[in-house]
């Protein structure tokens, strides 16, 4: 796929500002904070309705404004496609394709795909548990739209229940007797594994095949000097894809720990609280990665992350290089380069030019942004 234009209108920085892509790489250069990332950025929301960087639309809406609009022309089988993106300080969002304005956010997703890399990433490696997590949704959301909403559903559920369960452990402590489990606990509990299942399962088989291609772009990258095993932990286990089983899986789980949640009056078991492991040489990466280690990981993780895109959609996604070459050694940007070629529309930031070769500088699009404008 490739991005034609990109409009943004009153978004981060940028008062009204149009780009057209003319090459398969466009490297954005200006001095720090002119908005380089912020572009970026739009193009995250077109792919996830996510940015990673916020979480209210109001910091994303520009200062003194009340809407923003991120508008993009895409090229993909078998057409052009029109998007839209409306952001109000309030929160409530329009979204539309073709003009066409739409009501469920999973008939927009997946119109875009991009891969996304900055620094922030190596918390990946280094963060808690809930980045990895969402780095898995982001991509699960990209590759199977629908699981937008089952995870939307899944939290839903997990809500109302910590609700029930807070309720409880209330009630108890201002009483001499226990409450006694309310049929709505059981009700809660086969919603929640219901629903918990089906994101088990999605989280699983995209690990599995995930996982293969990151060990080999690792391999690849640090020389066969290293093995990199990405594992899915669920904190329920699963054995097989069967949801019946998984589901069974939980509801024995929920009630091998019914007592300890009562006592602190919040769901203990489900898929908010997955882990995924990163090892490296038979060692968690998190403890044992040296700077450089990390970098390759990440980056074998997003180079996996672009072949299983293009294998499982059927196009090549884009890729967003936030300020990351210039952190990447020669053989690393190399080796990303000779990856991406002409195939993976890329848009890259910099402060410099100087840390590219002339084999990146000479295929680019060179842009420069100062101050939430941009000047080829
Ligand atoms: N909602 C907003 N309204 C107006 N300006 C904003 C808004 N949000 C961010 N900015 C401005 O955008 C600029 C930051 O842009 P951005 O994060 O894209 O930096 P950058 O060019 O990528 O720089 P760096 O190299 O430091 O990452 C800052 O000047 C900030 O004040």
């Amino acid at each position: 796929m490739y991005l034609k234009t990109l409009h943004l209108r009153q978004f981060r920085n940028y008062l009204d500002q149009q780009v057209d892509f003319s090459a398969p790489k466009t490297i954005l250069v200006g001095a720090n904070a002119q908005g380089k990332s912020n572009l970026l950025e739009a193009v995250e929301l077109l792919a996830t309705l996510r940015s990673h960087r916020v979480s209210r639309d109001r910091d994303l809406v520009q200062e003194g404004a009340t809407t923003a609009q991120i508008t993009a022309v895409l090229e993909r089988e078998p057409g052009c496609i029109d998007l839209a993106l409306r952001l109000r300080s309030s929160g409530r969002r329009t979204i539309s394709l073709n003009q066409q304005t739409l009501g469920r956010h999973l008939d927009f997703l997946g119109t875009l795909n991009a891969v996304q890399f900055s620094c922030l990433d190596l918390e990946l490696v280094r963060g808690s548990p809930e980045r990895r997590r969402t780095w898995l949704d982001m991509l699960l959301v990209q590759l199977e739209p629908i699981y937008a909403h089952i995870l939307q559903q899944y939290n839903q559920i997990l809500r109302q229940r910590n609700a029930l369960l807070k309720g409880l452990l209330a009630t108890s402590a201002s009483s001499d007797f226990p409450p006694d489990t309310p049929s709505e606990l059981g009700f809660w509990d086969a919603q929640l594994a219901t629903a918990g299942a089906r994101v088990i399962r999605r989280r699983a088989r995209v690990i599995e095949r995930l996982a293969p291609l990151a060990h080999t772009w690792h391999q690849q990258i640090s020389g066969s000097t290293e093995t990199l095993e990405v594992r899915y932990l669920p904190n329920v286990g699963q054995e097989d894809d069967d949801p019946e089983s998984v589901q069974q899986a939980f509801l024995a789980k929920l009630q091998q720990r019914a007592i300890a949640e009562q006592h602190q009056g919040i769901t203990l078991v489900g898929p908010h609280r997955d882990e995924v492991e990163l090892i490296i040489n038979q060692t968690p990466a998190r403890q044992y990665g040296s700077q450089g280690q990390q970098r390759t990981l990440v980056l074998a993780l997003k180079l996996a992350e672009l072949n299983l895109i293009e294998a499982i959609v059927g196009e090549t996604p884009l890729l967003l290089l936030d300020d990351v070459l210039a952190e990447l050694d020669p053989h690393r940007q190399n080796q990303l380069l000779s990856t991406i070629q002409d195939r993976f529309q890329t848009l890259i930031t910099t402060t410099h030019l100087s840390s590219f070769d002339n084999g990146w500088l000479d295929s680019s699009q060179i842009l420069t942004v100062q101050a939430g404008q941009i000047h080829s």
